[in-house]
């Protein structure tokens, strides 16, 4: 019998509306151990209320969402804050603060969180901004003086500050050439390898989706309409899954990804 998988994060039920505006209802969905799991759907789907969801910057209406085997709205806020700690979180635009270079903006966390010395959370933070891949002379750097691909870098060398268990990313490769965008998903891929986290990533990009994702979550009409590998995503009969997958765009990026595995 093979073991059971381990889920990190486990949401059943959730409701999320705004006045009468219903976003989510009755939606579930896992987070595996280890896993990249993409999130994907149309615009105004929910897919960015989802990720506040879990994180606990978006209180639900109804339903519930456990992490780590804890509910998240029933625990103190003490111990809240505990959990949250162990999850990093990169936001569309990188969300750095701009008053303070790329050394001392990942350090923040490692001050305020994990109580680290300036001198030592410094010195982590150049570790962290090496893993994202930036060369050591960037570390000085203000966010203003960033590429895309280096502002993404970057805001990922925060998020991993705190050595997190699991990644949340809203759509971390938009903005960015093919190219940049390629390099980020083997960079994240290489991390997940070396450091073993979950990552929830939400996305459009179809090219991350067949590279760097091991199941594929789609929003659909409030819920989760399906959660799996993509070969059984692709063949879900539903017209906005028939459209993305089956489009032109969803056909070049599943053949370009089919040419990778078969170097
Ligand atoms: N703070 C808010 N107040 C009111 N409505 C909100 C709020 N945040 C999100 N919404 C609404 O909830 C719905 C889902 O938004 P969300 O940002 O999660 O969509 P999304 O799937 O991430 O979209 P996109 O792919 O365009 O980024 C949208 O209709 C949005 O207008």
């Amino acid at each position: 019998m093979s073991p059971p998988v381990a889920t990190v994060v486990e949401v059943r039920g959730l409701i999320n509306r705004f006045g009468a505006h219903v976003v989510h209802e009755d939606l579930d969905l896992d987070i595996r151990r280890g896993e990249i799991l993409g999130i994907v759907g149309g615009s105004g789907t929910g897919k960015s209320v989802l990720l506040r969801s879990i994180i606990g910057l978006k209180q639900p209406d109804g339903g519930s969402i456990q992490v780590f085997g804890q509910d998240l709205q029933r625990l103190p806020a003490s111990q809240r804050s505990r959990l949250e700690r162990r999850f990093g979180v990169m936001f569309q635009r990188g969300a750095l603060f701009t008053s303070l270079n790329l050394q001392e903006n990942v350090a923040l966390p490692l001050i305020e969180h994990a109580g680290l010395s300036r001198a030592d959370a410094e010195h982590l933070a150049r570790v962290k901004l090496a893993l994202a891949g930036l060369p050591p002379e960037a570390a000085l750097l203000a966010p203003d003086a960033l590429s895309g691909g280096m502002t993404k870098r970057a805001a990922l060398a925060r998020a991993l500050a705190l050595d997190p268990e699991v990644l949340f990313l809203d759509e971390p490769t938009a903005g960015l050439d093919p190219i940049g965008a390629a390099a980020f998903d083997q960079l994240l891929m290489t991390l997940r390898d070396a450091l073993g986290f979950s990552v929830f990533l939400v996305t459009h990009d179809l090219d991350t989706l067949y590279t760097a994702c091991d199941r594929v979550a789609v929003i659909s009409r409030k819920r989760v309409l399906v959660a799996d590998d993509l070969a059984t995503v692709e063949a879900t009969d539903d017209d906005w899954i028939r459209d993305y997958f089956h489009g032109p765009r969803g056909r070049a990026a599943s053949q370009a990804a089919q040419r990778l595995e078969e170097r």
